[in-house]
């Protein structure tokens, strides 16, 4: 994902790229940024050091390496936009108190779609929780060999938004397997699928009595994602210390 970020932000003039960070022992450092992204030569090297100001920062990383970004956008006071998913319990406690003193945008996608449909999934959930005979809900989704979480960080939120439209305690249960017993109606189902180079794709099903409803999202490539977190690294210029999501940055709140 950072290397199509310097790709798309180097091709947008309303960008400059000063600064792209990966970790101390990564085999690239010092290569030329633009020339790691395939596109023209940016004079950025790859780095470790964090610049001590820039206007905004954007994290796609690892779950491990956001704390770290955290404690130096925090140093510098520089907006930053979150996008990697999998956070562990401490690093959303360290986004929760940074966020008194810098904006702060995170969201497990950027993509304009995926968030339109989340309002739509919501919307789904409120009409027809209370159908004749009930509705099961369950939520698959579909990503590259090399994605390290599951389920995916965007599944997590689209069951999170659900439930809340739902009356009740709801269970989230990640696949079946065995005497599982009949499915309850209080409970979402998530499924991950992890083939090839699909980069991002999500169907949530609202399985009745008599018919069955889709909405499904899919990605063709990862510049969605991209080009969100840049919408969002600019909108989150100049706003108060506060934690945003995309429905912030997308008018969609
Ligand atoms: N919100 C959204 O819209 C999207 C979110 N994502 C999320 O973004 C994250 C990154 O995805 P992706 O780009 O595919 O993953 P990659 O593994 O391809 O890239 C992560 C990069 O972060 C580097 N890294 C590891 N540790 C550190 C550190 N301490 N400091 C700085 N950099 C570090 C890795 O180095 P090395 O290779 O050496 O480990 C690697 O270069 C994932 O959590 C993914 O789920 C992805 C797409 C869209
Ligand atoms: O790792 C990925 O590729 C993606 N991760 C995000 C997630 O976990 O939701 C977003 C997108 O689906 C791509």
């Amino acid at each position: 994902m950072g290397r199509r970020v310097v790709a798309l932000a180097t091709a947008d003039e309303a960008f400059q790229v000063i600064a792209a960070i990966d970790h101390q022992q990564h085999p690239l450092l010092g290569q030329d940024s633009g020339g790691l992204a395939g596109c023209d030569l940016n004079e950025v090297p790859l780095s470790a050091d964090w610049p001590a100001e820039c206007d905004a920062a954007i994290d796609f990383s690892l779950p491990d390496a956001v704390a770290s970004a955290v404690a130096n956008c925090l140093e510098s006071k520089t907006p930053l936009v979150i996008a990697t998913t999998g956070l562990s319990d401490e690093t959303q406690a360290a986004i929760a108190e940074a966020v008194k003193q810098i904006p702060i945008v995170w969201a497990p996608s950027m993509s304009l779609a995926v968030n339109l449909t989340m309002k739509l999934a919501e919307q789904a959930a409120a009409a027809l929780k209370n159908v004749p005979g009930g509705v099961d809900i369950e939520i698959i989704e579909r990503h590259h060999r090399y994605k390290v979480d599951a389920p995916s960080g965007t599944a997590l939120k689209f069951g999170e938004l659900i439930a809340d439209q739902l009356d009740g305690e709801t269970k989230h249960v990640h696949g079946r397997e065995g005497e599982t017993g009949q499915r309850s109606l209080n409970e979402i189902g998530y499924h991950a699928v992890r083939v090839g180079d699909n980069t991002g794709e999500h169907t949530i099903v609202y399985g009745m009595l008599g018919e069955t409803m889709e909405l499904r999202v899919a990605s063709s490539n990862r510049d969605c994602y991209a080009s969100g977190a840049l919408a969002a690294a600019r909108w989150i210029q100049g706003r108060p210390p506060a934690l945003y999501s995309m429905f912030d940055v997308l008018g969609l709140s």
